[in-house]
């Protein structure tokens, strides 16, 4: 078992505290200039992608000091032991072991003494040759049709990934349309249902437990649905598969077994698009391109693991995400893709982040005294530049900032490309540079402004700069590239979670809300006055049923 090493009682933590104090007042402007090389000092090459980390309030002593702490936290072991499948969900008594799902090496990888490769090889032969049939045809429906239409049903990990990933790589998609309803509102299954036709329409109920409130009760709405149309329950078979650990539940909703594809318990939510949950990607890019998402991730995995840290991308990444967080206390942190495509990037690491470190309870079940998870946000540029980047450029909170493009885009019309990337590359100078008072004058001057007006203006159009950004330069995203992102991502999490000394693969704080709702429910079906509650909630449900 892993040493539980409090990140504030280390001795880089200490040091680090130190130099933050001689940081105040350090203008990245200024180290630039001191160090002509300083951009090539600070990037990481791997494969397709380069990370330029020189936009940072970092000095070489500052990344040592960082890497001290990587050291101390016994950060090598905690990989070591998270690839060796031993159980470091320890709260839930599991493996973490979604880097066995995209080990395209194939050697073996054991939990609980057993190798799970064949395991997985057998669910992914089950998935090619299932989205095979359904792409070539062959898969038919009750009316003899071909499938033209994936639903996707299920939510947090049975969904963000999936619909991220084909967002993602919509360029590489084939005639099957998927369709994602997640959300409990009947309006997200209504809105879906009168898109589709239930002769040519394949639904995939996606849920690790198999009792999710919200899956199941669009799966069963989905069902009625269909047999409003089919008429005979023995036709579900040809339109409802499973993506579960359950098959118990799995059998218990009518779906046939041999529909079922299976995952395992040490597949955590948040990390299983790489898994069976990963059907919809298939079926809409082909499984040939789901196996290169697996080989990018696959890839990643092998730097993380090996890399010496000091040019380990998601070891760089996470520590540079301490830093903020921990001594400038920057409370979250913003992933900007310049990709329309990747839309749904951000979404996808709210979950992936904020459920794997918003945890207040350390790995000795103490309540921390330093911040963990930051609060993960975003949304593409160029679009957040005209909603939110007022507030990243002059605003009082810090917000380091992820900013992600690809070099060849998918659609090179006219100079759209250009004209992205000149964006891309213009905001990470800008947030650094700034704009000082003194050129501020000078433009107002040129502008014709009076010596009054000028004085009035200025200060409004100082840009102090100095704000930190990543830029991550993707030469096109395809699937490896994707799977090797996305993997670097999660790889940072893992690491921030050994640093910040918390489980960062349970989930309780989602339980109390549900357990609530449960309890509220019935309470929503009949027409007594409720006063089992606090009065705000007893004056909401009570007012609620005098408004329906
Ligand atoms: O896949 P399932 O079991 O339906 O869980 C869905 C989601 O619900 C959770 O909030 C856990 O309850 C996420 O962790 C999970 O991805």
């Amino acid at each position: 078992m892993l040493k539980k090493i409090n990140p504030t009682e280390t001795k880089a933590w200490a040091k680090l505290q130190a130099h933050f104090a001689q940081m105040e007042g350090v203008h990245m402007n200024d180290l630039f200039a001191k160090d002509a090389d300083r951009a090539n000092k600070f990037a990481i090459e791997f494969n397709d992608l380069y990370v330029d980390y020189s936009k940072n309030l970092i000095t070489e002593e500052t990344k040592q000091l960082l890497l001290e702490l990587a050291e101390e936290v016994e950060l090598k072991d905690a990989i070591k032991n998270m690839f060796s499948g031993a159980p470091i969900n320890e709260t839930e008594g599991r493996a973490v072991y979604h880097v066995a799902l995209r080990n395209r090496s194939n050697t073996p990888m054991e939990v609980d003494g057993k190798d799970v490769m064949p395991d997985i090889n057998e669910v992914l032969g089950n998935m090619k040759a299932f989205t095979e049939k359904v792409i070539g045809g062959e898969w038919k429906g009750y009316t003899g049709k071909a499938i033209t239409d994936v639903v996707n049903i299920g939510i947090g990990g049975s969904d963000l990934g999936p619909l991220m990933v084909t967002e993602g790589l919509k360029a590489y998609r084939n005639h099957i349309n998927v369709h994602y309803v997640s959300n409990v509102d009947g309006t997200h299954i209504a809105e879906t249902l009168k898109n589709i036709d239930a002769e040519t329409t394949l639904f995939i109920i996606a849920s690790k437990t198999f009792t999710t409130q919200e899956t199941m009760t669009n799966a069963n709405s989905a069902k009625s649905w269909f047999l409003e149309h089919a008429k005979d329950e023995a036709q579900v078979a040809k339109h409802f598969v499973a993506l579960s650990t359950n098959t118990e539940k799995v059998t218990e909703f009518g779906i046939d077994s041999n529909n079922m594809f299976q995952f395992w318990d040490w597949v955590g939510g948040r990390y299983s698009l790489w898994s069976a949950i990963g059907l919809s990607i298939a079926c809409h890019i082909g499984f040939d391109n789901f196996e290169k998402l697996l080989e990018g991730a696959h890839a990643m995995d092998n730097h993380f693991r090996d890399a010496d840290f000091g040019d380990n991308l998601p070891v760089v990444l996470a520590l540079l995400g301490v830093w903020y967080n921990n001594f400038y206390e920057a409370d979250s942190h913003a992933l900007l893709p310049y990709d329309q495509y990747l839309h749904r990037f951000a979404a996808y690491f709210q979950q992936g982040d904020m459920e794997s470190n918003g945890k207040y309870v350390d790995r000795s079940g103490k309540p921390v005294d330093y911040q963990t998870g930051p609060i993960i946000w975003g949304e593409p540029g160029t679009n957040g530049q005209h909603a939110f980047y007022q507030l990243i450029h002059q605003g009082t909170k810090m917000i380091p900032a992820d900013f992600i493009a690809p070099a060849q885009s998918h659609n090179p019309l006219s100079d759209h490309h250009p004209k992205l990337l000149s964006n891309f590359f213009a905001q990470t100078e800008a947030l650094m540079t700034g704009k000082s008072e003194d050129v501020v004058v000078e433009e107002l001057k040129a502008a014709g402004k009076s010596a009054e007006e000028i004085e009035q203006l200025k200060t409004f159009k100082v840009f102090e700069g100095n704000r930190p950004t990543n830029s991550i330069l993707v030469k096109k995203v395809t699937p490896f590239t994707l799977g090797a992102m996305i993997a670097m991502y999660e790889h940072k999490i893992f690491a921030q979670g050994v640093i910040w000394n918390i489980f960062s693969f349970d989930q309780w704080g989602v339980e109390l809300g549900k357990q609530l709702a449960n309890k509220i429910l019935p309470e929503l079906q009949n027409e007594e006055n409720i006063t089992s509650h606090d009065s705000s909630t007893n004056a909401l449900i009570n007012k609620y049923k005098s408004m329906r």
